[in-house]
């Protein structure tokens, strides 16, 4: 096994001649005008070790990463109930269709598409009022990170609710199958709030350590979810982690991972690592196009591919 240090220098300095790739998501400004040669990787792995290079430090929005953590804390309260609400196959069709829904009476194929990641928000509303929602959210969010630090951008939020078309067709068509609890407008704005979640590449691969760790943070000794569920977390990202592209990323990366569409990806190395790469530019399917390609040469140098060294 090389030196983590020195594998993440030479995946930022061999692809920092490709810095700028992809194409930046541009359906609100706030995501738009955010420089396409940010990059920005951070590894965190289990024994406590942190590897940084390029903007690992820079906040950026996480987008539907915020998805596994919302997954995580619903399974927290209601365990396998949410099954009834969404389902656990990988759709093929992209993050924010809405032509299966139709078919299949409103149930989500999964909770990392746009529809699923709605009912797994309205579950979350249950007895709390959406401030409170989104409070736990971001509560939880700060505590796997164990950082304070981190905060919703109300601009990102605002502006994902003025252009949410896409995404208020989807919770209307849900509720219309009666699959929704709570309004329409409350689900929506929880939702709007957990994707504006800001984090760096440090922050974020902090908080995914619980994946990576059999379900404990090590670093702060808290238990976040049992093994079996960390396990399981762990599955449905590399089955539905990446959309339409989550078969491509498994026989390129071999990871489980989430992406978001602000050019995030969380990555998990189970039993070694937890890592988070950044760079805005996103490939046809709507993921981070290098951030792809670090974690692929991340995964070939340092062996921690699922399906083998
Ligand atoms: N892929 C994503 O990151 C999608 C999140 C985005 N806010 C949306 O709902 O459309």
């Amino acid at each position: 096994m090389p030196d983590l240090q020195t594998v993440v220098d030479e995946i930022h300095r061999e692809l920092s001649p490709r810095f700028g790739e992809g194409r930046v998501a541009d359906y609100i400004p706030q995501l738009a005008r955010v420089r396409p040669d940010r990059f920005g990787i951070a590894v965190q792995t289990v024994d406590g070790g942190v590897h940084l290079a390029g903007d690992a430090d820079v906040s950026f929005s996480i987008q539907s990463i915020s998805k596994v953590f919302t997954l995580t804390i619903a399974l927290g309260k209601l365990g396998d109930a949410i099954w009834k609400r969404v389902g656990r196959e990988p759709s093929g069709t992209a993050f924010n269709s809405i032509v299966q829904l139709e078919r299949e009476a409103g149930i989500p194929r999964n909770p990392f598409i746009n529809a699923g990641a709605l009912a797994i928000t309205d579950l979350l509303l249950a007895g709390h009022p959406p401030k409170a929602a989104i409070g736990e959210i971001l509560r939880f969010v700060r505590y796997l990170a164990d950082d304070e630090d981190i905060v919703i951008d109300h601009e990102v939020a605002r502006s994902e609710a003025a252009t949410g078309y896409r995404n208020a067709a989807l919770a209307n068509f849900m509720r219309s199958f009666d699959r929704l609890n709570h309004p329409v407008e409350h689900v929506l704005g929880v939702y709007f709030h957990q994707c504006a979640i800001a984090m760096s590449c440090r922050q974020l691969a902090r908080a995914g350590l619980y994946l990576a760790a059999g379900g404990s943070n090590p670093l702060t000794g808290h238990r976040v979810v049992s093994r079996q569920r960390a396990r399981r977390i762990n599955a449905l990202m590399l089955t539905c982690g990446h959309y339409d592209g989550s078969g491509d990323f498994a026989y390129h990366v071999g990871l489980p991972g989430k992406s978001g569409v602000g050019g995030g990806i969380l990555a998990i190395a189970p039993g070694n690592a937890s890592i988070a790469v950044w760079s805005p530019g996103l490939n046809d399917v709507g993921n981070s196009a290098l951030g792809t390609v670090a974690l692929e040469m991340l995964a070939a140098r340092t062996g921690w591919s699922v399906f083998g060294a």
